[in-house]
């Protein structure tokens, strides 16, 4: 693992003729968990379908955990996880059966105890055996993560991780990805509206405003930077009204 986990380069997505991501170069260090904000269309799906190899760019590179996606893009897969907004599963299956299947999927050598651990790190362990069909959607995205996870990712990728959980579910989904990040040592890069959660959760952030990033900085240093504002998302709006103006 480098001391970078992402980084881009004139990294650029084209829709037809839309632009939806414009010469984004960004770093992201290991160990940080990155928020990435943005509203609604500014290409954070993009980004992330891109840096997970679900899509190749129109131009510019990535590299990540060293691995660049366009020519590398197997070792890529095999460094990152993803939690996407809406995760699937074979609901008639367990969740254990599901895991095995994704273990598998990934070449997870003794899948079995890798799968023990992973079911205990995040707290299912006597649930393994009923079927997906059951779980609350908190449990899902719990499950999830698991799913994520099961193959020992360096770099972990969550697409809006807590979309549609109650604030229990939105807290205990913030204690594991902490957990993720300071026990485990996973680079986080997440996709999120919830500002008061980016500002409990992440280390550092960046805003992207129709394709192109805007701002980059950690959480401390941007809440010490605009004493006039007072909670991130003062700040983001603030950020985001210069960009319009
Ligand atoms: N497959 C596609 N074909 C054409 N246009 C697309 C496609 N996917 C996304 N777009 C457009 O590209 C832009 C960026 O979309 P993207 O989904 O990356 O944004 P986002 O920041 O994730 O949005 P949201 O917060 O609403 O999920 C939007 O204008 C969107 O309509």
């Amino acid at each position: 693992m480098t001391d970078t986990a992402i980084s881009t380069t004139a990294l650029t997505k084209r829709y037809g003729s839309h632009q939806a991501l414009n010469e984004l170069t960004l770093s992201v260090p290991s160990g940080e968990i990155f928020g990435l904000l943005g509203h609604n269309g500014a290409g954070k799906t993009t980004i992330v379908n891109l840096l997970t190899t679900l899509m190749e760019p129109s131009s510019g590179t990535a590299v990540i955990g060293g691995h660049d996606i366009a020519t590398a893009s197997n070792q890529v897969r095999r460094s990152i996880g993803y939690l996407p907004e809406n995760v699937q599963f074979y609901d008639n299956l367990t969740l254990a059966e599901n895991l095995l299947f994704f273990a598998r999927l990934s070449g997870v050598r003794a899948p079995g105890a890798r799968i023990r651990d992973v079911l205990e790190f995040l707290d299912f362990t006597g649930r393994e055996n009923h079927r997906m069909g059951t779980f609350s959607k908190g449990m899902r995205q719990r499950a999830g993560i698991a799913q994520a996870i099961v193959h020992n990712p360096s770099v972990l990728f969550l697409d809006e991780p807590t979309s549609g959980l109650d604030p229990q579910g939105v807290a205990r989904l913030r204690e594991i990805i902490i957990a993720l990040n300071t026990d485990l040592g996973m680079t986080i890069f997440m996709n999120t509206h919830l500002l008061a959660e980016v500002t409990k959760t992440c280390t550092s952030i960046g805003i992207l405003s129709s394709g192109t990033l805007i701002y980059q900085d950690s959480v401390a240093a941007t809440l010490d930077s605009f004493p006039g504002q007072e909670s991130l998302e003062d700040i983001y709006l603030h950020i985001e009204a210069g960009q319009r103006s």
